[in-house]
């Protein structure tokens, strides 16, 4: 059994994990930490073997840290971060960093299907959209995806627009232009649950990885 603390477990992302953990068969939910449960991160660390840190911006790189230091494995979905700091606590941990913009599989796809677009078309603009309670911008997915495309055309990272109302979960648009043509790469989530089978992947492989901080669900699949 991997034991499994969450950090922001009262959270929207947190309360989700809590019961994926809680539903799978080689994992004990061992802590949930979170302001509005009057529990700390450094209360449930003693019992995890892997932290799972859905959080706030400013608080995923302390929270990391403080598991590096403790020798707890971290998987990180918070977004809007510096992850740079992590390489050195990383070195100097016996624990792992994973950190990946989005645990969903369509969106990995979108993100490759974006790469492998911007090497032949001659320009691109993303518009990411998400719920009205989202605090930062632009999204990790679409920094990632910017930067994933830039890296695959050898060109500049294409703009990014970002939309925040009610109603909405997270959805993102690649659209690319050439003479006379675009072309439109969608992906919607419209469920929380999409992001979890990522997340369980993520716990039960981030032990074994060999260089840490380590980014993106891709490697994993
Ligand atoms: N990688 C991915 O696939 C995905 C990433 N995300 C990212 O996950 C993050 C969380 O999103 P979401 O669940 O919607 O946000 P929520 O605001 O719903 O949840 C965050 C929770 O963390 C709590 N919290 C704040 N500080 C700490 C701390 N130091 N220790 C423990 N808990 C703390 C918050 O409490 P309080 O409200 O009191 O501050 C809140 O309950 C965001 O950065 C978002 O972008 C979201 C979806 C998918
Ligand atoms: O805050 C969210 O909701 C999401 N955040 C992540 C991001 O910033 O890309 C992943 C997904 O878009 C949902």
């Amino acid at each position: 059994m991997i034991r499994v603390a969450v950090a922001g477990a009262a959270g929207r992302m947190g309360s989700t994990v809590c019961d994926a953990v809680n539903g799978a068969e080689d994992m004990e939910l061992t802590g949930r930490a979170d302001p509005a449960l009057g529990t700390t991160l450094a209360e449930v660390l003693g019992d995890a073997e892997v932290v799972v840190d859905f959080t706030r911006p400013d608080t995923a790189l302390p929270n990391a840290l403080q598991c590096l230091e403790a020798g707890v494995h971290v998987v990180i979905g918070t977004t809007g971060f510096d992850i740079e700091p992590l390489r050195e606590a990383s070195a100097a941990s016996t624990a792992n960093a994973f950190y990946a913009p989005n645990f969903a599989i369509g969106a990995v796809l979108m993100m490759r299907f974006a790469a492998e677009a911007a090497k032949h078309m001659a320009k691109a603009e993303i518009i990411e959209l998400h719920h009205d309670r989202k605090l930062d911008k632009p999204s990790g997915t679409a920094a990632r995806t910017a930067e994933l495309m830039a890296a695959a055309s050898g060109g500049e990272q294409p703009p990014i627009h970002s939309v925040r109302l009610p109603g909405m979960v997270a959805n993102q648009e690649v659209i690319l232009g050439d003479l006379g043509q675009t072309l439109t790469i969608r992906h919607d989530t419209i469920d929380r649950v999409s992001f979890m089978p990522g997340v369980l992947l993520a716990v039960r492989r981030v032990a074994a990885i060999d260089s840490s901080p380590l980014v993106g669900l891709e490697h994993f699949l």
